[in-house]
């Protein structure tokens, strides 16, 4: 497994916000963490990392700083660029975990490949602090993509971006996982997560309650319990379109 929690649980100020997770994420899946504000996404994605105090077992959390770096890239809820760096350096902080500095072939490649794929050309050589919101998101995707990692965990990563954007994220996740590697990731728009996930997995109140197939997790029911409102579902050839009412 790429990814194994067992029972693992987070109190945050006192009160607790993850009640004994159990999730066990295998290789070539893309997971869809979906479920409504507090329900706990960020929090599990940070105890599973070993970010924040928790507990129960997570196999990420067990690993050496140095080793999970290399396992695992995280892309968290909060796009802070703390420094006038450019994108191409911004991107190249992604590297830091392998040996050989910025100068290896290797790490050019993979620097190279991460601009490519986020569409981020024409930016290259801009402060990241002087682009728009959406492109520094771009940009620190590509951070994340640098780190050429079996494993992705992004905290909202299609938040900010247009329409087109977000479809070529999630297109390149859903191609990142049928080349063999893990990607877990939380979304709000059911749709999109239905659509590209190989699988979702529904956070409400700090339990998992539903793991699986799109069309078993977004059921009316569940969804009422999680969100409180229903949905309309029309099948396109693209997949479900999700409308919630
Ligand atoms: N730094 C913090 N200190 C104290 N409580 C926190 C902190 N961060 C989050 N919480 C609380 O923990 C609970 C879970 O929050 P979390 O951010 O994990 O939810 P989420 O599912 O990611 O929500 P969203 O969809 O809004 O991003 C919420 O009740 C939230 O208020």
């Amino acid at each position: 497994m790429v990814i194994d929690l067992a029972g693992l649980s987070v109190t945050r100020r006192k009160r607790p916000v993850l009640h004994g997770v159990t999730l066990s994420i295998g290789k070539g899946e893309f997971v869809g963490l979906i479920g409504p504000n507090g329900a706990g996404k960020s929090s599990l994605m940070e105890a599973m990392l070993g970010l924040i105090p928790f507990t129960g077992r997570s196999s990420l959390a067990q690993m050496t700083p140095a080793d999970r770096a290399r396992h695992a890239a995280y892309l968290p809820q909060a796009r802070e660029i703390a420094w006038p760096v450019s994108v191409e350096d911004l991107v190249a902080l992604g590297r830091i975990p392998w040996p050989g500095g910025r100068r290896s072939g290797a790490d050019r490649a993979a620097i190279d490949a991460a601009i490519a794929r986020m569409g981020l050309e024409p930016f290259r050589k801009r402060t990241a602090l002087r682009l728009s919101g959406g492109e520094q998101n771009r940009a620190l995707i590509a951070r994340a993509l640098a780190q050429d990692t079996p494993l992705l965990i992004a905290d909202e990563p299609i938040a900010g971006l247009d329409p087109a954007q977000q479809l070529a994220c999630l297109r390149l996740f859903r191609d990142l996982a049928v080349e063999g590697r893990t990607v877990l990731a939380s979304i709000h728009d059911l749709g999109l997560a239905a659509r590209f996930c190989s699988r979702l997995v529904l956070l409400s109140g700090g339990h998992v309650l539903a793991d699986g197939p799109a069309a078993e997790v977004l059921q009316d029911t569940l969804l009422r319990r999680a969100f409180g409102i229903g949905v309309r579902r029309v099948e396109t050839p693209d997949g479900p379109a999700i409308l919630p009412v």
